[in-house]
């Protein structure tokens, strides 16, 4: 039996993808989004020069050593409300932070080194030209592209957006996600046990795995290993942009997801890959759906996903790094010796007493071991045949 590499697997699923379709998303929808547009700033930030203190505006060169150490109070300048004069030689404007700074002021001393007597000021300090002023344009000017396509939003891009004045963005669309889980064996979170029952829980992790990527996922509920009840879940769940089935993926009697994929009309691009857990993950598409069956046992399915899925769902978004974060890290414990298929192996991370981080292999490595992979922050990528690696070696890790 030939397994595919993880790399050639991949390859074949972003051949896929589909080029990034563009939608306008107003700023309260946007996080997550990918922007398929550059972000172009609408105006100089600040849009004049602006005090960073509350304080006085000064001309600095009023106050070079030796020369006149107090000026005249002429006005105020809050923001909101410019002082709309010019400041001459000898006068001194309060202002407040976030103000316009008078034009022919070029300093704002802080009111903590100020004295005010009769309407005159004087400061504790030496002004000197430029202190405590956001120069207009210093953040950003206009036009300015701030953020590149292919940047996913976050609360701090998007704060970011407004204050460039753009109140609607151009993103990526998400896709539309369908999971169905198969399995005679399966009954919903909080049912009472039969014999030889179990419980069903890929989907309460595939889910919220996958909505940040997603326009909304369809949890299809459970499909019985038979073929009409099957073809029908399948038949509905294919309107979705992406189906996501889990178990009956493997070679056993009632293994029939692929069978049933296949009479309805989805072309299987491979089946099996050279990795463990999730050795029987399958890949497929019908017209624009795209399919993936992962194998039903609950650590392979939720690391298929981690691994294949979320790669999927960058590209689909024309995400920059679609492979997503990884981190290179030095191992708290040994590595023991890997087989010829790729070890995704869970692991946590903890920073050492010298604030060192490094990764601890968890020794569990059950595909049907769900606790472990909970208490997992990461996953180990160990390379096929690796001989095994000593304690702070470097590995490669996604973190979860
Ligand atoms: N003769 C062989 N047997 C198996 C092979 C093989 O190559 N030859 N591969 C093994 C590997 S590796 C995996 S992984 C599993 C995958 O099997 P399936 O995808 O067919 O999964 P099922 O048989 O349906 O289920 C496996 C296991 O997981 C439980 N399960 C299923 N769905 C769920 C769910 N939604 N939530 C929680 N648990 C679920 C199911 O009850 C089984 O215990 O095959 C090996 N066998
Ligand atoms: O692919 Mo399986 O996950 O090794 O049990």
């Amino acid at each position: 039996m030939s397994l595919l590499p993880v790399e050639t697997a991949l390859a074949k699923i972003f051949e896929r993808i589909p080029a990034p379709q563009p939608e306008i998303v107003a700023l309260p929808e946007a996080n997550g989004h990918v922007l398929l547009e550059p972000l172009l700033a609408r105006h100089n930030q600040p849009p004049f020069n602006a005090s960073a203190m509350d304080g006085y505006a000064v001309r600095a060169e009023d106050f070079a050593e030796g020369v006149s150490t107090s000026v005249r109070l002429v006005g105020t300048s809050q923001a909101g409300s410019a002082y709309s004069g010019t400041l001459n030689s000898g006068e001194v404007v309060r202002i407040f932070t976030g103000a316009p700074v008078p034009d022919g002021a070029n300093c704002v001393m802080m009111q903590e080194v100020a004295t005010v007597t009769e309407g005159r000021v004087s400061f504790s300090e030496l002004p000197k030209a430029g202190k405590s002023i956001r120069p207009m344009g210093y953040d950003f000017a206009d036009g300015e592209a701030l953020l590149a396509p292919g940047t996913r939003l976050t609360p701090y891009s998007l704060a970011l957006a407004a204050a460039a004045n753009a109140p609607t963005l151009t993103v990526a669309r998400r896709p539309t996600i369908a999971v169905l889980s198969t399995g005679d064996e399966l009954v919903l979170p909080g049912a009472a046990l039969a014999p030889s029952q179990i419980v069903a829980s890929n989907a309460f992790g595939l889910v919220p795995l996958l909505s940040p990527f997603a326009q909304a996922v369809a949890d299809h509920g459970i499909a019985r290993d038979d073929f009409s009840d099957l073809r029908g879940k399948l038949e509905a769940a294919l309107e979705a942009d992406i189906v996501v089935t889990s178990g009956g993926a493997s070679v056993g009697d009632h293994d029939i997801v692929q069978d049933v994929l296949k009479d309805l009309g989805v072309e299987i691009d491979f089946w099996r890959i050279n990795m463990r857990p999730g050795k029987p993950l399958m890949f497929g598409t019908r017209g624009k759906s795209l399919i993936f069956g992962l194998p039903g046992n609950p650590v392979s399915a939720m690391v298929t996903a981690t691994v294949f899925l979320l790669p999927a769902l960058r590209r689909w978004l024309g995400e920059d790094e679609p492979l997503g974060p990884r981190l290179v890290l030095p191992l708290a414990e040994p590595l023991p010796p890997n087989t010829a298929r790729r070890h995704f192996q869970r692991a946590t991370i903890e920073t050492a007493g010298s604030g060192a981080t490094r990764v601890r292999p968890i020794s569990e490595t059950d595909s049907g071991h769900t606790s472990s992979l909970a208490q997992a922050h990461a996953l180990i990528i160990q390379p096929e045949n690796d001989p095994g690696q000593p304690a702070g070696a470097l590995v490669e890790v996604i973190p979860l």
